[in-house]
């Protein structure tokens, strides 16, 4: 029997442990574990659980089109795939187990290594496959990029057409589709959700992008307006819960990009695209290399500004104000009150949030990257901790420069996003662009004023930020050891990035 143990790779198609596993009609066990600790967590967000559930679901219906089911059980994931195995094992059975790697901090590190302890002791053998592209010894190296675009551009994992699931009678606590909604109805009952989950719904979201969406991409994507009615894909949260994989998407736009091959825009925007699908795996790539990223600082003399400590009372004031979307800054409001609904912000208006309030507020990255992962539909801490780090100005320390958004500046200069403003500050609407920048609105309308002076706090705390990042490169210069070499290798792979698009961007236009 082998045991077929969903995580984040929640699809039947282009998913190794799937075709490994079913091969040559092999007897199966698809299961998922729902791990009450989990749910338990503050930071879980109501949107991305009832994204899981929903994904859950159509797994299952996926499974009983060819034969199979999804089982699912409750527990601690270790007790649960222990006792199973054991169970299994008195059967005179000797199961096997398949699941992906699955990139995690702490409690999954921990989870997987005990349980390959337990399949080691038991001498029974075990299978981890990779959901999208990773580089499972060492650290990462130099040939990463291409090793990259070679897993990328192989043929599919086969999808199984039938599933052998014999009927098991398990003593293991399970539960039905039914019983999780009523178990866990807090999560179902969610209202207003933007984004649906599962593998059917991923593969719809990627034919719509790919057929009536993608078009002006490259210069939508900073648009929160736009971005907002779909002119970025939203398989954010698919790609996050391995509804669809990296492959799929990315071999799927490549086809299409060979069927506009006469067309600049389009190729141009595609290839934007792309180039997001490998950020993808290569964030993954490094919180699998360096977990301890998830809370620590990149670099340590970053500790005594961004720490996670509690808030002071005046901090905890421009933290909650920053929440609520009630900052008195119309861009950064709107985006957060965008967050509380949909789960979801387009990559500009987060990062600009971020800068917001860790350059801004005084408050640490740390604070921020919580409540993102609590209300983002498509959290990945892979990515999520890192750009909260790169915006709160703690990496690349070799660049002179970091950037700080400038909230009324963006507003400005994207005068079209004014709907965006009037969607989510609805305090706002009737007054144009210049009177809402010249604050015409205030003394007439609920909505706050500034609660900081943004030119201000700028000066003060981007000084303390530019000071402790001249302190690391200065150190890194002294040290001439491979941090060095790591910090030189990623302000080249920026500045090359940047360059070739660029150049590729004027090609573009001269067609
Ligand atoms: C502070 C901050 C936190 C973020 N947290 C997350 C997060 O938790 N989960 C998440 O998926 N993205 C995160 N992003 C990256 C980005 O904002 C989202 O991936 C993007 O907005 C998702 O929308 P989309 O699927 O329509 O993107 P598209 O533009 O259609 O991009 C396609 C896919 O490429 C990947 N991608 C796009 N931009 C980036 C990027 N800058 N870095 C790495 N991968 C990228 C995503 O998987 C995305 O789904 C964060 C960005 C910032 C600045």
């Amino acid at each position: 029997m082998h045991i077929l143990w969903f995580r984040r790779d929640l699809r039947l198609s282009d998913n190794e442990i799937v075709a490994l596993s079913t091969a040559d009609n092999t007897e199966v066990l698809p299961c998922f574990i729902i791990d009450p600790w989990f749910y338990q967590q503050a930071a879980v967000g109501k949107a991305r659980v009832r994204f899981l559930f929903e994904s859950l679901e159509d797994l299952d219906n996926n499974l009983r089109a060819r034969g199979s089911q999804l089982y699912l059980f409750e527990g601690s994931s270790v007790s649960v795939l222990q006792k199973l195995t054991s169970q299994l094992l008195q059967k005179g059975d000797r199961p096997k187990l398949f699941f992906n790697y699955d990139v995690q901090v702490q409690y999954g590190i921990e989870r997987d290594r005990q349980i390959i302890d337990f399949y080691q002791q038991h001498n029974l053998s075990y299978h981890q496959g990779l959901n999208n592209f990773l580089q499972t010894a060492g650290e990462r190296t130099d040939g990463w990029i291409e090793q990259y675009y070679n897993y990328v551009r192989q043929p599919l994992h086969p999808t199984p057409e039938r599933i052998n699931t014999p009927a098991l009678k398990l003593d293991i606590p399970q539960l039905t589709f039914s019983q999780l909604k009523q178990k866990y109805s807090q999560f179902w009952g969610t209202e207003n959700t933007y984004f649906k989950g599962g593998e059917t719904q991923a593969i719809g979201t990627l034919d719509s992008f790919l057929d009536e969406r993608f078009g002006g991409y490259h210069w939508k994507i900073s648009r929160p307006w736009h971005t907002q009615q779909g002119a970025t894909s939203h398989l954010s949260p698919h790609l996050a819960f391995g509804t669809i994989s990296v492959r799929q998407v990315y071999q799927r736009t490549k086809e299409r990009a060979a069927e506009l091959a006469d067309n600049p825009k389009a190729q141009f925007s595609l290839k934007a695209f792309r180039d997001r699908l490998r950020w993808h795996d290569s964030f993954t790539q490094r919180l699998y290399n360096h977990p301890e990223l998830f809370d620590t600082n990149r670099y340590s003399e970053f500790d005594r500004y961004y720490s996670p400590a509690e808030l002071d009372e005046e901090k905890q004031e421009l933290f909650a104000a920053w929440k609520e979307g009630q900052t008195g800054f119309p861009l950064v409001d709107a985006s957060m009150r965008q967050l509380l609904a949909m789960g979801w912000m387009n990559f500009r208006m987060r990062a600009m949030c971020a800068t917001f309030l860790c350059i801004n507020c005084g408050i640490s990255w740390h604070h921020g990257a919580t409540h993102y992962i609590k209300y983002l539909v498509d959290t990945d801490l892979a990515i999520n901790q890192w750009q909260w780090q790169m915006q709160a100005g703690v990496t690349n320390p070799l660049s002179d420069t970091f950037r700080i958004y400038n909230p009324n500046k963006n507003l400005e200069e994207s005068g079209g996003d004014l709907k965006f403003i009037y969607h989510w500050v609805p305090e706002l609407r009737g007054y144009s662009l210049t009177e809402i920048l010249d604050g015409a609105y205030l003394n007439e309308s609920p909505y706050p004023a500034p609660m900081i002076d943004w030119a201000e706090t700028r000066k003060v705390n981007g000084k303390i930020v530019s000071n402790l990042r001249k302190q690391v490169k200065e150190r890194l210069l002294a040290e001439q050891g491979a941090e060095l070499e790591q910090a030189a290798i990623a302000r080249e792979t920026v500045k090359k990035y940047w360059e070739t698009r660029n150049k590729q961007y004027q090609q573009f236009k001269q067609k």
